[in-house]
């Protein structure tokens, strides 16, 4: 099994894909199969969350960065050679794109700049996110974190998992608003990479949370351990 992922078969003979982003998110910017992007803009997002989108698309014009597509099941992020081998599965969906309303729950898209080994997300957190009245329950905060931290690792180590995410909220974000999560690899050593980031209002003016994190990269012992517990 490469870095990338691939697919393999569980005890049971079930046919298991070994779920890879990194090959998702090398290939960010182009669309990888049939099935919907989500991180495009749609009737809900904001004028602020259109104008940043703008920004950055523009910045992806010299090729420094690249827009990661989003779509709702994990197996779309792979390439369409290999779907035709595998069973898609249909009953599961990221976590991210459980919410079918639009605008009603995470209303997102990230950016990649791998010379930087940066992720940046913008976010619109929907009305069914709520905590306190009107702001962002703290669990969906951590979640948007940490996608787009972990969206960093899997770019710069490619198949990992989260170890460790501690976040600090310094002010709450309210529902509807535009933040800018900004998640940047710090160092790898050996299997770890550790991870910071912050998230921001679109101004610059007000820090909502800051974070770190360490992401392991599994190794292939550990890999097939997880195929074999999901069956
Ligand atoms: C495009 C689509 C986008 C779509 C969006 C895509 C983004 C998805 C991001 C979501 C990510 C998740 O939610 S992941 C889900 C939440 N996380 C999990 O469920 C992970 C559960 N934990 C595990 O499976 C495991 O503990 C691992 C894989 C993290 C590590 O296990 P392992 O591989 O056996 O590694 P292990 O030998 O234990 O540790 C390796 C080294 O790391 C150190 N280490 C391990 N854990 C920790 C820790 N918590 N804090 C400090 N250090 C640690 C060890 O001391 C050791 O150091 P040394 O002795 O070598 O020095």
């Amino acid at each position: 099994m490469g870095p990338r992922g691939g697919i393999s078969r569980c005890p049971c003979g079930r046919k298991l894909l070994t779920v890879c982003l990194s090959r998702s998110i090398q290939a960010a910017g182009s669309q990888l199969g049939q099935s919907k992007d989500y991180a495009l803009p749609n009737a809900s997002w904001s004028q602020d969350m259109l104008d940043l989108y703008n920004r950055f698309l523009d910045m992806t014009k010299d090729g420094l960065w690249k827009r990661i597509p989003s779509y709702n099941n994990i197996l779309d992020h792979i390439p369409e050679s290999m779907k035709l081998t595998y069973e898609k599965r249909k009953d599961t969906r990221l976590f991210l794109r459980s919410i079918d309303a639009e605008g009603a729950g995470f209303e997102y898209v990230m950016f990649l700049n791998t010379s930087e080994k940066r992720v940046v997300c913008l976010f619109q957190p929907g009305s069914y996110l709520e905590g306190h009245p009107g702001f962002a329950h703290g669990g969906s905060i951590a979640t948007i974190i940490d996608s787009t931290i972990g969206s960093c690792a899997i770019s710069v180590a490619g198949k990992v998992m989260t170890a460790n995410l501690s976040i600090d909220y310094v002010n709450p974000v309210p529902l509807g608003s535009v933040v800018l999560v900004d998640s940047k690899a710090d160092k790898v050593e050996g299997r770890k990479v550790f991870l910071s980031c912050k998230m921001q209002s679109v101004d610059g003016n007000t820090l909502h949370a800051e974070a770190t994190a360490l992401f392991i990269q599994l190794d292939a012992t550990k890999a097939q351990k997880q195929q074999a517990s999901c069956q």
